[in-house]
């Protein structure tokens, strides 16, 4: 079953929160609405999840439209940032509250639970309530209680971000893994370019309530179409074509710009960029951050700072003279 949305658009007083969105999600995708803080990615999925009214456009499920349908009838499990447990029901009444509503008999209802208790990896804490439980099971509880309805489309709204670090990686990895078993359709809403790489099929990537560019984690990494998408993930550096005519102009020849030169500008990542020892080399170290495997330089080379990655074992440091040589089958032009 898959979702489209066309010409979705949403204000808020004279404010566009969201203005012509076009999305399509397939049965089993898993996808990230990633973007900075205000973008509008809450208010999508507040708009899918029918909680929020579009003002206009319309919106498909399974080729039906979900216009005047109500949150409940969508059958969709929603889980929040906040784990939004009922604090006087246990985990098993938490989970199962779905099921009661609709009235399944007592023993399906018990036997679901028992499934989902041991998906979601917490068999033992059933009785307990929610001020019992660390943060992360708690998290796995509001999973498991969206689940437990076997929804047709998971919304996920930044339902990682209240845990720590180490916490939120496990998880990660679980709720990638549940979706891929379970293959329900999922949009998750997430600011962390990270999460939305490791855990996506598809990224949505959204500035200002557009989208700037949809695609596999690879494609937007590596053949990003605007500087916002080459700015907002991952490392890059953007260099105009005036900078690389004279600096690097094997890169120019391999890879020329689109028509209009001046309107766009080379996007370089860290990685893509190798540095040669020369005391009369054209670029200096500016400084250099030990990252473990990789080392981070900033160089400062024909009147720009560039970022470049390179194996701890063959980097530099600061004050050395070197030559770095763009590789060529790397670059790719961004709107400016
Ligand atoms: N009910 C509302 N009334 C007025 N403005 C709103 C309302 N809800 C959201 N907005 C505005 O719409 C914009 C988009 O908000 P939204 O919550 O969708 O952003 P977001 O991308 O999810 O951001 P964050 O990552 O901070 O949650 C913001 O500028 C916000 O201030």
């Amino acid at each position: 079953m898959s979702l489209e949305l066309s010409h979705v658009r949403k204000s808020f007083d004279s404010f566009q929160a969201l203005k012509d969105i076009n999305l399509s999600v397939g049965p089993h995708d898993f996808v990230c609405l990633l973007g900075p803080s205000g973008c509008g990615k809450t208010t999508l999925l507040r708009i899918i999840a029918g909680l929020l009214q579009a003002d206009e456009g319309e919106i498909l499920f399974a080729g039906q439209d979900l216009s005047q349908m109500p949150p409940r009838s969508r059958n969709f499990g929603i889980v929040f940032q906040s784990y939004s447990l009922f604090p006087n029901m246990t985990v098993r009444e938490n989970i199962g509250y779905g099921l009661r509503i609709r009235r399944e008999p007592a023993d399906r209802i018990a036997a679901r639970v028992d499934e989902l208790l041991h998906l979601i990896r917490i068999p033992d804490m059933a009785e307990r309530f929610p001020w019992q439980l660390s943060g992360g099971q708690q998290q796995r509880v509001a999973i498991a209680r969206a689940l437990a309805v076997n929804p047709r489309l998971i919304l996920l709204d930044e339902p990682l971000s209240a845990l720590d670090a180490r916490v939120r990686n496990e998880m990660r990895h679980e709720i990638r893994e549940v979706q891929r078993r379970l293959k329900i359709p999922t949009i998750m809403v997430t600011h962390d370019q990270e999460e939305a790489l490791m855990l996506a099929d598809t990224i949505v990537c959204m500035n200002n309530g557009v989208i700037e560019q949809v695609g596999s984690p690879q494609a937007l990494y590596h053949a990003p179409k605007t500087r916002f998408v080459a700015d907002f993930i991952g490392l890059s550096n953007l260099l105009p074509p005036d900078w690389v005519r004279p600096h690097a102009p094997e890169v120019l020849e391999a890879n020329p710009p689109p028509a209009d030169a001046s309107d766009w500008l080379l996007c370089v990542r860290p990685e893509h960029i190798r540095l040669e020892a020369d005391a009369d080399g054209p670029a200096i170290v500016r400084s250099a951050t030990f990252l473990g495997n990789l080392c981070r330089m900033t160089l400062h080379w024909g009147g720009m700072d560039l970022q470049v990655e390179q194996h701890a074992a063959s980097a530099y440091h600061e004050g050395d003279r070197v030559r770095p040589v763009i590789n060529p089958a790397h670059g790719c032009w961004v709107a400016a």
